[in-house]
């Protein structure tokens, strides 16, 4: 189906730690519900990483994104409470920089011992970070000795702290990226066919245009979540108040023309449940497709959509998923979600179905499930999951082995 020889990059192994200042890119966008961390799968995929750093004498400095900021500083968005997660999980104070560069961050890098751990505010704050700003990065690079990256999850990204600091600093993958790249290579470096990747989710702008490469690698594409509802607006079904890019209607029509010509099968929603707010417990009804009334939004895959779902993972012998099929975080809209969860758990355990799913959201789904341990693999990425898939270079993988 694609892929990269396998890595070529260094690794922790190669890298003297013990006294250095280590910038340490991981991926801490993680599901918040109720002001609280939802799943943590994220969080516990770095601690290794870290504590081997700490471990070794390095003085650990956290780097991460938070959300979609726009390069402002904003409070909803801030990283801080992620210092007593993180501190906790690890089970060592972890301290915090409101600010990633200037004094802030100098000062407190300045103070770290050995085998410290600080996390500094969220990088996105600047605008230099996702323009990957030169001088935005060698501030960054200023305040360390050498860079590792375990943010694999945020490695389809060309930004400042995921692809510029590389070409300052001595880079390193870490831990995680390590294992995330081992791991897809294993399950999906080769995979037996049918393979059928399933997409849903709401980042509809940033994943959409991976879909037309996408068709030309997997026997069926099935389409859920806030993705399938800007493919129905381009077909001219009429989907209310429901998540949906209208002005990507063309991409998403030339997506479906591209399916046509490689042969890909499209799966879209026949049925779906729509409520008036997006709300637990919100009063629901379930509808064909054409039937949305227009001041009600698509809030799940509704059942006949489901058996379509469940029909294609038993064609399948490749399962590769990312997003969520419906609003799984509020009940009764994870319906959806939770049956495909444990319909391709159950083939997995089966020994039937080899699945391979990722995203921050997805694997929160995958927990709510009960099933994450089932699947052949979970990865922390949605996103660069789908582009590995592709055969893309992912810029934060490519820069490490420059
Ligand atoms: N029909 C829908 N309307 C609105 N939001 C949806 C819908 N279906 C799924 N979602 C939302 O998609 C989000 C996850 O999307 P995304 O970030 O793309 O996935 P991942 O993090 O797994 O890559 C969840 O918060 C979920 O509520
Ligand atoms: O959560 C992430 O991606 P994902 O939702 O595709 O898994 C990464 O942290 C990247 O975030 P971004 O899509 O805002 O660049």
């Amino acid at each position: 189906m694609r892929r990269t020889t396998m890595t070529q990059f260094k690794t922790l192994d190669d890298a003297d730690v013990t006294g250095k200042r280590v910038l340490l890119r991981v991926d801490l966008n993680v599901p918040i519900k109720d002001g609280e961390v939802g799943d943590r799968t994220r969080i516990e995929r770095i601690l290794p990483t870290i504590r081997e750093i700490a471990d070794k004498g390095g003085r650990v400095i956290l780097l991460a994104h938070f959300g979609r900021p726009k390069g402002q500083p904003n409070p909803e968005m801030s990283l801080e409470p992620l210092a007593p997660v993180l501190s906790q999980m690890l089970g060592t104070p972890v301290g915090f920089a409101d600010d990633c560069i200037g004094p802030v961050a100098a000062g407190i890098v300045a103070a770290l011992k050995d085998g410290n751990v600080v996390l500094l505010e969220n990088t996105r704050f600047h605008a230099g970070e996702e323009k990957n700003d030169e001088e935005f990065a060698s501030q960054l690079a200023s305040l360390g000795d050498i860079f590792v990256n375990d943010a694999f999850s945020a490695a389809h990204r060309a930004h400042a702290s995921t692809e510029g600091l590389a070409r300052h600093l001595p880079s390193y993958a870490g831990r995680t990226m390590q294992a995330e790249l081992e791991a897809l290579e294993k399950g999906l470096g080769n995979p037996e066919r049918p393979v059928v990747a399933v997409v849903g989710g709401a980042k509809v702008s940033t994943k959409i245009d991976l879909l037309s490469n996408l068709v030309t690698r997997v026997d069926a594409l099935v389409i859920g979540g806030g993705m399938a509802n800007t493919f129905l607006a381009a077909q001219g079904i009429d989907v209310g108040k429901s998540l949906c890019e209208h002005d990507l209607a063309d991409t998403a029509r030339a997506i479906l023309d591209a399916a046509k010509t490689a042969g890909c099968e499209i799966v879209l929603p026949v049925d779906a449940v729509v409520a008036g707010e997006f709300k637990a417990g919100a009063a629901n009804e379930t509808v064909a497709v054409g039937a949305v009334p227009a001041d009600a939004m698509i809030l799940d895959a509704g059942p006949k959509t489901v058996d379509l779902v469940s029909g294609w993972l038993d064609k399948a012998k490749t399962l590769v998923w990312n997003g969520p099929l419906g609003a799984f975080e509020i009940e009764p809209f994870d319906a959806a979600t939770m049956a495909a969860a444990r319909h391709a758990a159950r083939r997995t355990k089966a020994g039937d179905l080899v699945s391979v799913a990722g995203g921050g959201d997805t694997v929160a789904a995958l927990n709510q499930a009960g099933v994450a341990d089932d699947f052949t693999y979970v990865s922390t990425a949605g996103g660069a999951f789908l582009e590995w898939m592709e055969g893309k270079p992912l810029p934060g993988v490519e820069v490490l082995k420059a």
